[in-house]
């Protein structure tokens, strides 16, 4: 046992169902073939015998049900309980076939459906563990009852053995096959969901910078809008574009510009909130959309940014000083995206026909 397992309500609800099932109605059946055994004549012991051990095996079938109805389950390495189940249900089948005469296969024969349990939810070499098991329980019971002279056709029986165990090696061989189909499936669907993971980051994100594409900005930024009426915020948003881009490309080499991109979306992680979105529309052109309170708070938060792009500093161009120009304004209340989205592009449009390097603000109209 170790700490309590998370297992939701449907989970644990699942897991009592499949516990319930099995032992109400595998125990049930195990019962009805014992008593009419027992009726015909074949129970050792007879009436009490019968009684007395039906008494025991139903406690314990209780006993389990009850564990994992008291949510005790929650606290095994494997909350389905099927191992303790698979045991539990062997021990009370080899019990019930030393009173059996004669039909012991017939009562053996539910041995496969405990098993029938175990190979699709425990381990191939668990499965194989159980069937040992159960062979060897039934080989000692069989040995018992010889020594105490209590095996009139010894051959009869061993054979019927012999029958079982080979019915039952069958039976691994066969979960171990499908075990490992089981777990190539898993593997498969492993791989499946990474790359669904990638296809859908891939159509979200920008490759470059791992900031969101424009296309899904668009999508955040309608959304925000959408809250921020509800949630009577304001939201500030931005239009930023790199100044003398073509320049930087020209004079210092593609690579470097990419450099120079991703460094800024670097700073955006750092002097931008959470709940903020940044975003890549294209080029060196950027999308930021903020909660804040007022514009000067937004304006702040640009401004902090700018100054920390201009401060950076490139090994291969150690004099360069990135700047940029940005068109900033908030979201009025009934304005669509598109409005704010063209008073932004407007800002910035001025903020580079007034000389770059600055912040162009506007409230709405
Ligand atoms: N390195 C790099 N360059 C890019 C990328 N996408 C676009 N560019 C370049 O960015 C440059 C943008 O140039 P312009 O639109 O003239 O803008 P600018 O030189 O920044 O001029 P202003 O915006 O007026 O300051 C072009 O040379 C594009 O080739 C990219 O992913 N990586």
């Amino acid at each position: 046992m170790r700490g309590w397992h998370a297992v939701s309500g449907e989970r644990q609800d699942l897991y009592l169902q499949r516990l319930a099932f099995a032992l109400l109605v595998g125990g049930g059946a195990h019962t009805l073939v014992c008593w009419l055994i027992l009726q015909w004549g074949f129970f050792r012991g007879g009436d009490a015998a019968f009684a007395a051990l039906f008494l025991l095996i139903w406690g314990g079938h209780l006993a389990l049900l009850g564990f994992a109805g008291l949510r005790f389950n929650r606290r095994l390495e494997d909350p389905s309980m099927t191992e303790p189940l698979m045991v539990w249900s062997t021990a009370a089948l080899l019990l019930s076939v030393a009173f059996v005469e004669e039909l012991r296969l017939a009562v053996m024969t539910f041995f496969f459906a405990i098993l029938h349990q175990g190979v699709f939810r425990v381990r191939r070499r668990r499965v194989a563990r159980a069937a040992a098991s159960a062979v060897a329980g039934y080989a000692l019971v069989l040995l018992h009852l010889q020594l105490n002279g209590a095996l009139p056709r010894p051959v009869a029986e061993w054979s019927q053995w012999l029958l079982f165990a080979l019915i039952t090696l069958a039976m691994v061989l066969l979960a171990s096959e499908i075990s490992s189909i089981r777990l190539r499936l898993r593997e498969r669907n492993r791989q499946l969901s990474d790359l669904l993971e990638r296809i859908q980051d891939l159509a979200i994100r920008d490759e470059l910078t791992g900031l969101y594409a424009r296309r899904h900005a668009m999508e955040l930024l309608d959304k925000a809008c959408r809250q921020s009426r509800r949630g009577g915020f304001l939201l500030a948003v931005a239009f930023v574009d790199l100044d003398h881009f073509k320049r930087i490309n020209d004079r210092h080499g593609h690579q470097f510009g990419d450099r120079v991109l991703v460094r800024f979306a670097e700073l955006t992680h750092r002097y931008l909130g959470e709940k903020d979105i940044v975003a890549r529309l294209g080029g060196e052109e950027f999308l930021l959309v903020m909660p804040v309170i007022d514009l000067a708070q937004a304006r702040d938060s640009v401004t902090g940014l700018l100054d920390a792009l201009r401060a950076q500093r490139f090994m291969a161009a150690p004099a360069l000083e990135v700047t940029a120009s940005v068109g900033l304004t908030v979201a009025g209340q009934n304005e669509t995206p598109d409005q704010v989205m063209a008073r932004a592009d407007h800002l910035l449009y001025r903020a580079k026909a007034g000389g770059r390097d600055r912040v162009m603000t506007a409230g709405p109209p």
